[in-house]
């Protein structure tokens, strides 16, 4: 594992200035002082506002979900295994550098590098701190296997049951130039410069060896992964994340999210997860045009507070059988009874999507929605029949249109000296 040797790192001098990682103080004309620098240098890196990188599960799945996102797929372009190792090797060492609020690469962006080569790191992210940065990479099914189910890299022996191709769900209307991939790169950071200047510096380092199929930005959570964080909301304008389990309980994400006991050829996913991702449009004039009852039906919770509409507050269970003068207060085929564990076997998922707006349509209809990612111990248990419910019956779906797609396995985390995938390509 590469450590960074740039010289002042980017958090070493929001440090010295007291920055917490907002409103970087400057003098006039935006220079730093001599005595800020100098302070700076002899500052150890702080910590405050970094993710820790290395650890037995990768960041960015049950670590407090950041404000935006940046996420890419790529599509690996070699046919050399040890080419794809190298890569992931100089990704490792990359996310390492970002992630403490570092350069990437030794000569970093403008400082200690050849005059006469490209700087190492784009520099874009260069006077900005770590911002709670995590990057977070998974595999595909189709690095394992081509179109034929032909073997890519020696990985075929290897690839879980559970990476399987998701079914067509009724009402799909899937792009390939949106879905899938070979290998996905998740960065969130409370930053946006920063999540796209980490996304922006992997895919420098993987050219001619891999390219992006598609990437998405997410401008703010539609969830809460922490019992610290409060209740975002979505662009339908409700909380968004009330019910999803917190990381603070450990036996559901033991339970949920993390894989354990797999064996044979899919050891290699011990301590890690499979990923979920849909971008799901919203047809927000629709939804700007229907009734304030017609919404909170809809979902199954009122608007203001997020209450379920059988009573209570925010984080009160929602009841089901309660009935009204026209029946159950909440309707059976509401957003939150459908998705509900009592519905679905006890399931539950880890959701850690984004809002995302891409402009408008031509016909002026904003393109937005939400970017919807979730962690799950295993799509087959705990997705793919929720989804399957959800689109035939879910009261939402008249609003939504799931225009990509994506299933990752997400292996275990790195400690100093890994690279990501390590035991994947160990095993294989
Ligand atoms: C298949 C999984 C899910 C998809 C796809 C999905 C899309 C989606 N959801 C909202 C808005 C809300 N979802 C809420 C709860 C909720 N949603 C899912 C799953 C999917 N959502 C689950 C598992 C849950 C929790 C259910 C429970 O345990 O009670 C809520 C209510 C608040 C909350 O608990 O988070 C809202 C609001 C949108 C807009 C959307 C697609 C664009
Ligand atoms: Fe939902």
């Amino acid at each position: 594992m590469a450590e960074s040797t740039a010289g002042v790192g980017r958090r070493k001098i929001l440090s010295a200035l007291g920055v917490g990682g907002v409103g970087l103080a400057v003098g006039a004309g935006g220079v730093l002082s001599a005595q800020a620098v100098t302070a700076a240098s002899q500052e150890e890196p702080a910590v405050a506002d970094t993710v820790p990188f290395y650890g037995a599960h990768q960041a960015g799945i049950t670590t407090a979900v950041q404000d935006r996102l940046h996420i890419a797929a790529f599509d690996v372009t070699t046919d050399s295994r040890d080419e794809l190792i190298e890569l992931l090797k100089e990704w490792t060492a990359a996310i390492a550098s970002m992630t403490a609020g570092q350069e990437v690469g030794g000569d970093g962006a403008a400082t200690e590098g050849s005059y006469e080569a490209p700087p190492e790191d784009t520099g874009e992210a260069l006077d900005l701190s770590a911002s709670h940065l995590t990057v977070t990479v998974g595999f595909g099914r189709s690095l394992f296997v081509d179109a034929d189910g032909e073997d890519r890299f020696g990985l075929k022996d290897h690839l879980p049951e559970a990476l399987n191709e998701l079914p067509h769900f009724s009402g799909d209307q899937l792009e390939s130039s949106r879905s899938d991939g070979d290998i996905v790169v998740q960065a969130c950071a409370d930053d946006p410069q920063v999540a796209v200047h980490a996304v922006r510096n992997l895919v420098r380092l993987a050219f001619g060896t891999a390219r992006v199929r598609w990437s998405q930005l997410g401008f703010g959570r539609t969830s809460s992964t922490s019992t610290s964080q409060v209740t975002p909301r979505n662009l339908f304008g409700f909380k968004d994340g009330t019910a999803n389990p917190k990381s603070e309980d450990e036996a559901v994400m033991d339970e949920h999210v993390w894989v354990s006991g797999a064996a044979g050829g899919s050891a290699w996913t011990n301590e890690g997860t499979y990923m979920v991702t849909r971008r799901i449009r919203m047809t927000i004039e629709t939804w700007d045009r229907s009734s304030l009852a017609e919404q909170e039906t809809v979902i199954g919770r009122t608007k203001k507070t997020g209450a379920p509409l059988s009573g209570g507050e925010e984080f009160t269970e929602p009841n089901f059988e309660l009935a009204g003068r026209r029946g159950p207060l909440i309707d059976e085929n509401s957003h939150v009874a459908l998705a509900h564990p009592s519905r679905n076997n006890g399931v539950r998922m880890l959701r850690r999507g984004f809002n995302y707006t891409d402009g408008s349509d031509n016909l002026g209809r904003l393109d937005a929605g939400l970017f919807f990612i979730a962690f799950v111990v295993d799509p087959r248990t705990h997705y793919v029949p929720m989804q399957t419910a959800m689109a035939k019956n879910d009261l939402l779906s008249e609003y939504l249109r799931h225009t990509g797609s994506g299933l990752f396995a997400i292996p275990a985390g790195v400690s100093e000296g890994q690279y990501v995938g390590q035991g994947l390509f160990e095993a294989a």
